[in-house]
């Protein structure tokens, strides 16, 4: 089996693979912490033979979980954010303070897609951009809804952020303060993702699929405009085309992968910008 850990500020996400056939035998989450239980907090190590690990958690959190694992496990790939992998150059000034989660998102849009916008909604909410031909222009990072809305101190944390709204259609004015602050927090979300992606595609010329990832990527997803995809396994696919160990992983194929969402015309998004200005 192999065991791959995408560690983030929140939860600390998991799934087994199996390394023969590809398929995924379990998968669970745990609150990111220093000390894990193997056989509680994340699988039983006897049955696993690689472990491949994305993590944006404090440095000690990184290196205990290595220490722990490398105890039972000989093949432990930790991911690190690179000036240039897989065709993609990184486009930070300091390419080793990008996010790796960021990065491995941007690695496997790359991979399904050739150039994307890569939206990963977790603790923050983070936007990136890679072009066909492989330049990742950098990103964006805001807090992400949990993070605002604990911000705002008002008693709503425990809430879920879930407006019983359609697409296309604005969550009411709230009248209640939990009503306000949800649906003041999901139209921060959703219309700064809207604004960015179409605003760095209009800057730059190109329309470019649209990926969502993260806790909260279904509860964004249903305000972004545009056609997108949803793919909770964004990051776990960057591990893959990272470190392949699989048949199907050095064929290039990442589990749970979706469906390429078409983009809409640039035409279509600079009219949407322009009749935004307008108003
Ligand atoms: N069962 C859950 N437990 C905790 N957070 C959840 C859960 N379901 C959705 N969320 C949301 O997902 C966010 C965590 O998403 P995730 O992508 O795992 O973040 P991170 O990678 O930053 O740890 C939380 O901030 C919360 O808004
Ligand atoms: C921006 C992040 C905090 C997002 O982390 P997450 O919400 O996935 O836990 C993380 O990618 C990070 O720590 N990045 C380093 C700073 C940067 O990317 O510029
Ligand atoms: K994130």
């Amino acid at each position: 089996m192999i065991l791959d850990l995408d560690i983030g500020n929140t939860l600390s996400k998991w799934r087994l693979k199996d390394a023969e056939s590809s398929e995924i035998r379990s998968r669970g989450a745990v609150w990111t912490r220093e000390e894990w239980r193997p056989g509680a907090d994340i699988p039983d190590l006897d049955v696993v033979e690689a472990v491949r690990i994305s993590s944006v958690a404090r440095k000690a959190v990184l290196a205990r979980t290595v220490a722990l694992l490398r105890r039972q496990v000989r093949d432990v790939h930790v991911a690190r954010s690179e000036p240039e992998a897989l065709g993609v150059s990184n486009g930070y000034r300091e390419p080793g303070r990008l996010g790796v989660d960021r990065w491995m998102g941007v690695l496997a849009g790359y991979q399904l897609a050739g150039g994307c916008c890569s939206v990963d909604c977790g603790s923050a909410i983070t936007v990136d951009f890679v072009l066909p031909g492989g330049r990742h222009l950098g990103g964006y990072i805001l807090p992400g809804l949990r993070l605002m809305k604990e911000s705002l101190k008002l008693g709503t944390r425990n809430v879920a952020i879930d407006p019983d709204s359609e697409a296309d259609e604005l969550p009411a004015p709230g009248v209640r303060t939990v009503e306000a602050v949800n649906h003041g927090i999901y139209m921060a979300a959703v219309s700064a993702v809207n604004r960015i992606y179409s605003e760095v595609c209009d800057r730059e010329g190109v329309t470019l699929p649209l990926l969502l990832t993260g806790g909260d990527a279904r509860v964004v997803s249903r305000g972004v405009e545009v056609p997108h995809a949803v793919w909770p396994d964004m990051v776990y696919g960057g591990l893959e085309a990272c470190f392949p160990l699989t048949a199907a992983e050095r064929a290039g194929r990442m589990a749970g992968a979706p469906a390429v969402p078409e983009p809409v015309a640039l035409e279509k998004i600079r009219a949407g910008l322009a009749f935004s200005m307008l108003l």
